[in-house]
């Protein structure tokens, strides 16, 4: 099945985020790559739109933010994009004030995973900003923070109102917070397209039931159980899993029970409701150092063990 890639574009407010996606999309169109947009806005207006070709489908979240009051809606609007058109790539232009992570977690609904392909986090550092953070509020300083940590490409943007001293201190500090992110100066957020490009690993072992994004720097990945679980085994699981595991999401059955339920698993507090509706048993998990041919193995131990007569 074809995946379409997803890009997440992050940084906080003003740091260039459209500026880099008008670049980025005409960079897009000389390739001859089916593009989409979702563009964000944390105000009831949109402000932003104008930047995107009239050609490439653009769909708008207004008034709120992806990782939270509009995550709902979020999912609809990709799973539209998917529907309507053919597509390559889905640009995701976040407010400046969202989370990385929570962001890909909305994109990554049970539903939509194995359809997408999370191709990489993009944050837009503005140097200037950077450098006078510590005047923001401490939770906005901690969200600048975050979105660096989990970029795996960090566009160090508008290098040309710092000195180069400067810029080589930020650089540094950067590389601190993110030791494996690549760091990129620009000036108006000017890249060639070839730094965008970050290492990828073959995706080995990837079947039918089972996709993995290796190349990002937060793993993601999705399991399909074809049969109900034992709750014990899978509770033990959830216990000894390391806390590199952040979240997990999605649809099991287990073998006490006829109903589906909605799971959810986040930052330790496991959670689950009946789904209503028979879905398909994938959960999605996402987090740092995911390995996955390990993981992948412990659960189909769970479901070996779970379908054996007691
Ligand atoms: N001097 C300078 N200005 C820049 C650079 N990049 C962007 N700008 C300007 O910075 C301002 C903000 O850029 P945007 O691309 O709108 O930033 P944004 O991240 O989309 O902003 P929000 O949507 O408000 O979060 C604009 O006036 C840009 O022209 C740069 O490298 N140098």
């Amino acid at each position: 099945m074809k995946k379409v890639e997803i890009i997440i574009l992050s940084g906080f407010l003003g740091s260039g985020k459209t500026t880099f996606l008008q670049k980025i999309l005409a960079k897009e169109q000389q390739a001859e790559r089916k593009v989409a947009v979702i563009m964000n806005e944390v105000g009831k207006v949109s402000i932003d739109s104008d930047s995107v070709p009239k050609e490439t489908p653009l769909k708008e979240l207004l008034n709120g933010c992806v990782c939270c009051t509009l995550s709902g809606e979020f999912e609809i609007q990709i799973a539209e994009l998917l529907r309507e058109y053919d597509l390559d790539v889905i640009y995701i232009e976040t407010t400046g004030v969202a989370h990385p992570i929570e962001v890909l977690d909305t994109c990554l609904s049970p539903l939509l995973a194995e359809k997408l392909k999370i191709r990489s986090i993009i944050t837009l550092v503005d140097a200037v900003s950077w450098i006078n953070r510590k005047k923001l509020r401490i939770p906005l300083q901690r969200l600048i923070i975050e979105q660096v940590k989990h970029a795996d490409i960090i566009l160090l943007n508008k290098v040309d109102c710092v000195s180069k001293h400067t810029q080589n201190c930020i650089e540094e500090e950067v590389r601190s917070i993110n030791p494996s992110g690549k760091i990129v100066p620009t000036v108006f957020a000017e890249v060639n397209v070839n730094e965008l490009i970050t290492s990828e690993k073959l995706e080995n072992g990837e079947h039918e039931k089972v996709h993995v994004t290796q190349h990002l720097h937060i793993k993601t990945y999705v399991h399909t159980f074809l049969h109900p679980i034992n709750q014990k085994l899978f509770e033990e699981f959830l216990k000894a899993m390391p806390d590199t595991i952040y979240r997990i999401k999605g649809y099991i059955r287990f073998t006490e029970s006829e109903e589906t339920l909605l799971f959810q698993y986040s930052y330790g507090m496991p959670f689950h409701t009946k789904a209503g509706l028979k879905m398909k048993n994938t959960l999605v998990f996402i987090g740092d150092d995911i390995d996955h041919d390990i993981l992948q193995k412990i659960l189909n131990d769970i479901e070996k063990k779970s379908i054996l007569p007691i």
